[in-house]
């Protein structure tokens, strides 16, 4: 049987076709009442189904984010299953935000529940946390890769309280998220066009920071829009062409439902300013 298209690859087409934006499937409670929706597993599905109809339609990735659906207990990971199959069928890659981290053997049932062959919930990529140690997901990295998926490691998040165990020094002087970006690289150093193995970096981040030069692989870019990361901060921090970054936008976008005209325009109109190499601002 010959092996699956890796990730690293599937995306960089996919971006080349569609552009960077990725477009966060986020269900707050507040925007489902804000599209007039009753906030229960009916109002859950009528939102995260039709900004997915739109959004995957127009992006590269989507990224749900699986708290809002495991908020509504099963119902609610039933509609998540099936915001992963529209977007699919819409045309675009979805990043699955569970933010997962356990020791190793633990680590092997999310495998198997979002990454591996036959995975239950399949995601082509999912974000994991290193803070039990970044060996911990080396079988997760592995099993993902082999799949043609992917996982996207947290190494500086956009939250105010990161930086104080993200900034950390390790001995040698490096930063844990410096570390944490050097230890994905090492995994993407045979890749191409693109790795497998992603890193979070928060566009709220100071430039300066981090040295992403070796990674090879894509960074997931939340912070921009609602959290007040621009485009002008986006380029500051990752160079004027954003090469591999994929800034991550929810509320600021699934603001403008219900209407799907609307939605569109905000996908299209924020696509647009990524695109303009001369946008330093938003
Ligand atoms: O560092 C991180 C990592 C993940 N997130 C997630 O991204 C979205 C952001 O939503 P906005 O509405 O665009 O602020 C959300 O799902 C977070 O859990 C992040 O914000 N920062």
């Amino acid at each position: 049987m010959s092996s699956p298209e890796r990730f690293g690859a599937r995306l960089a087409k996919a971006v080349a076709a569609r552009g960077p934006l990725c477009a966060g499937i986020d269900p707050h409670p507040g925007l489902i009442e804000a599209w007039g929706l009753p906030v229960d597993a009916s109002g859950l599905e009528r939102f995260a189904l039709s900004a997915t109809e739109v959004l995957a339609a127009h992006t590269a990735i989507v990224k749900p984010q699986s708290a809002f659906f495991e908020s509504f207990g099963a119902a609610g990971v039933r509609v998540l299953e099936r915001v992963v199959e529209t977007a699919r069928e819409a045309g675009a890659l979805v990043l699955l935000d569970v933010k997962r981290g356990d020791i190793g053997s633990t680590m092997a049932a999310y495998t198997a529940a979002y990454v591996a062959d036959g995975a239950a919930i399949a995601a082509d990529a999912i974000t994991v946390s290193p803070y039990l140690g970044f060996g911990s997901l080396a079988q997760c990295a592995a099993t993902a890769t082999a799949a043609g998926r992917g996982v996207f490691v947290l190494a500086r998040t956009s939250n105010p309280e990161a930086a104080a165990v993200q900034n950390a020094l390790l001995p040698g002087g490096r930063t844990v998220a410096q570390g944490i970006v050097d230890s994905a690289a090492a995994l993407n150093a045979q890749a191409g066009p693109l790795g497998d193995i992603g890193v979070v970096v928060g566009a709220t981040v100071a430039p300066g920071e981090l040295d992403l030069s070796q990674l090879n692989g894509p960074v997931l870019a939340p912070g921009f829009g609602a959290q007040g990361a621009t485009v002008g901060d986006l380029r500051a921090l990752f160079g004027i062409g954003l090469p591999g970054v994929l800034p991550a936008s929810s509320r600021d976008l699934l603001r403008h439902g219900p209407e799907q005209a609307a939605l569109r325009q905000a996908v299209e109109r924020v696509a647009e300013l990524l695109a303009d190499p001369q946008e330093n601002g938003q």
